[in-house]
């Protein structure tokens, strides 16, 4: 669904920001790029999404090269919400904001209120349609953000930071709502993150450290590799660490390795 291959870009023209980066991500997965601050998971969004212009590389999505030229066609496959609710909340209200999109697309009214009734429902905002940002907690405010993405029906959905602004509830509800987009509406969805713990619920993980690439694959295998995410200024969760040690101790009953997973990808 996505090639990157050999991905560079640079703010000023000197120091890359991301260096070389090069993978694939295949229809209907979930995953995760993971980073340190300044590691360059926000510029390979906004690359993704066409927001700005690769120094050197390519981007290909469904097949379709990103170029200028494709832009209009590549921003039907791909959505992308940023960080933090409160920026990116443009109606007055939650009806108006999940419109937003929908009206640049001139779409018939009728057609219209029923997607975002459709939406909303979908998110679990649908009691919520007349409130205004200001009435709406952290969480409410990152549901309607993700409700005016999928109001454009992309394919593909980028979240950056999804969850870094809410606590644990409102961090366990959006979790479950990306899973639902993941895995009943087939969404392919890239989250992007910090967060370990967070990480270990999608299928697998890009690692970032100084624009580059280091660590690619599923959340078990790259969480072995606890020394160089220790490097990167990723500390595992303490459950993962434990779940290592207890891996190492060939003794040790597989299935209570296992339960250790289990039950650290279902907190
Ligand atoms: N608009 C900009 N102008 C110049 N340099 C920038 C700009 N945005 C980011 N950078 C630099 O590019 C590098 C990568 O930044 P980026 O925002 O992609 O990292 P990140 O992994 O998303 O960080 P964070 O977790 O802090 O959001 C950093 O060195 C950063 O200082």
């Amino acid at each position: 669904m996505i090639k990157v291959s050999d991905l560079s870009f640079s703010y000023n023209g000197r120091d890359e920001a991301l260096k070389d980066v090069t993978f694939d991500i295949k229809k209907g997965a979930w995953v995760s790029i993971l980073g340190h601050n300044g590691s360059g998971k926000s510029t390979l969004s906004k690359l993704l999404v066409g927001l700005i212009t690769p120094s050197k590389g390519s981007i290909e999505i469904d097949g379709m090269a990103l170029t200028d030229e494709n832009l209009g066609s590549i921003r039907k496959k791909i959505g992308i919400v940023f960080q933090n609710p409160d920026n990116q909340f443009v109606g007055v209200t939650v009806k108006h904001d999940i419109a937003f999109g929908l009206e640049n697309q001139r779409i018939p009214h009728n057609e219209m209120i029923e997607k975002i009734d459709y939406y909303a429902h979908l998110v679990g905002m649908q009691d919520f349609l007349n409130k205004e940002p200001h009435q709406l907690s952290g969480g409410q405010k990152q549901r309607v953000a993700i409700a005016g993405a999928l109001a454009m029906e992309q394919d593909i959905l980028i979240l950056d930071e999804a969850t870094s602004m809410l606590d644990p509830e409102g961090t366990r509800d959006i979790v479950e709502l990306i899973r639902k987009l993941n895995k009943e509406y087939h969404k392919t969805i890239i989250t992007i993150t910090h967060d370990l713990s967070f990480a270990t619920q999608s299928d697998e993980l890009i690692v970032l450290r100084n624009g580059e690439l280091i660590l690619k694959g599923t959340p078990l295998e790259v969480f072995k590799e606890e020394e160089i995410l220790k490097s990167s200024h990723l500390e595992l969760p303490f459950e993962l660490s434990v779940y290592n040690e207890v891996s190492k101790d060939k003794k040790m009953n597989k299935r209570v390795v296992e339960a250790l997973w289990t039950f650290n990808s279902k907190t």
